[in-house]
């Protein structure tokens, strides 16, 4: 990818710039794996995102900042060209773009691991691909990877449904997404070799530029979700002398809140816990003598 697309805004909502200076201008994948759950975390970050899939642009100066519903594999390129301030994409895009653009947070969403694959007994190392054809939507990844290993191989780019470039005798293995699996199986391909990579959606900004003015906010808002997503409020009411065991169950981020009960000889506790496993914690609390115990979902927090 060389060429440095410009942005070309084109409905209603163009903004006038915002009185704290230009808005910050935000890439987010318009179509495909990434864009639903992509335009979820920002929505419930408390940003406006478009209501029409078709919407190109949306305007949100509330909060001083502007999204461009993009191809996902072009949004490097317009972060690393810094014609645009920060992405959401997946980390395997960003990679196989070769953009001057960094990797700042991953978002916990998108997950994928990126895999050789051939038919059963035909290619069975990364190795054994020296000589061969290797169909993929990733030529930058694969390549890279080859190279670093000293394979020579013919890379054939094609832009989806690499799996079935086999059957139809245009490639010997191909380099793919791998989710679950389905697609692999139907096709009569098998993976091999470790995985060449772990991806998942990744926020971007421009490589080697100070983070973009007005970025502190927008970050610590889709933290702000992440953490809410992954913590439940745990609240329940312990005998004072079984304080110190409960509160070492749930030590919460910083401290849990500990507050006394008009019932003698009680406090009530409450604590932040992760969502995984909240379930044991309340069997072993209950254990303990705790009582009257309750979870609750956290929206969004700012810690
Ligand atoms: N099952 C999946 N298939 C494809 N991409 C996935 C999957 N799960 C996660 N991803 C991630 O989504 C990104 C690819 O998004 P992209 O929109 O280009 O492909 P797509 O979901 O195949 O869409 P489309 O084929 O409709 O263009 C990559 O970062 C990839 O790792
Ligand atoms: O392991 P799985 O759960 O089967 O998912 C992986 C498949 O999904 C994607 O294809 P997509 O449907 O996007 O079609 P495409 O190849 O045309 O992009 C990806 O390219 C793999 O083919
Ligand atoms: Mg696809």
């Amino acid at each position: 990818m060389t060429s440095t697309p410009s942005t070309q805004a084109s409905t209603t909502n163009t903004p006038a710039d915002t009185p704290n200076g230009r808005p910050l201008r935000i890439a987010v994948p318009n179509k495909g794996s990434l864009s639903i759950a992509a335009t979820d975390i920002l929505r419930e970050s408390g940003y406006r995102q478009r209501q029409d899939t078709k919407d190109l642009t949306v305007f949100d100066p509330e909060n001083g900042v502007e999204f461009f519903y993009l191809r996902p594999r072009d949004i490097a390129v317009y972060v690393g060209a810094g014609t645009l301030d920060i992405g959401i994409t997946g980390r395997d895009l960003l990679l196989d773009s070769g953009a001057a653009a960094d990797e700042v947070r991953a978002l916990g969403f998108g997950r994928s691991r990126f895999h050789y694959a051939a038919r059963p007994g035909t290619i069975t190392s990364v190795e054994g691909l020296a000589g061969k054809r290797i169909a993929t939507s990733y030529p930058g990844v694969v390549r890279r990877h080859l190279a670093d290993r000293g394979i020579g191989a013919d890379v054939v780019r094609l832009d989806g449904a690499v799996e079935t470039s086999v059957q139809l005798g245009v490639a010997d293995a191909i380099a793919d997404v791998v989710e679950t699996g389905r697609t692999l199986r139907q096709a009569g391909l098998e993976v091999f070799g470790e995985p060449i990579l772990e991806s998942e959606a990744v926020l971007i900004t421009r490589a080697g530029e100070g983070m973009p003015a007005g970025f502190d906010i927008f970050r610590r808002r889709i933290e702000g979700v992440l953490v809410a997503r992954s913590y439940v409020m745990m609240d329940y009411d312990i005998p004072d002398e079984q304080v110190e065991a409960a509160v070492a169950l749930t030590p919460g981020i910083e401290s849990p809140t500990v507050s006394p009960l008009h019932r003698e000889g009680w406090v009530a506790v409450r604590s932040m816990v992760p969502r995984d496993g909240a379930q044991r914690l309340m069997d072993a609390l209950w254990q303990i003598g705790a009582r009257g115990i309750l979870l609750t979902d956290i929206h969004a927090c700012r810690l």
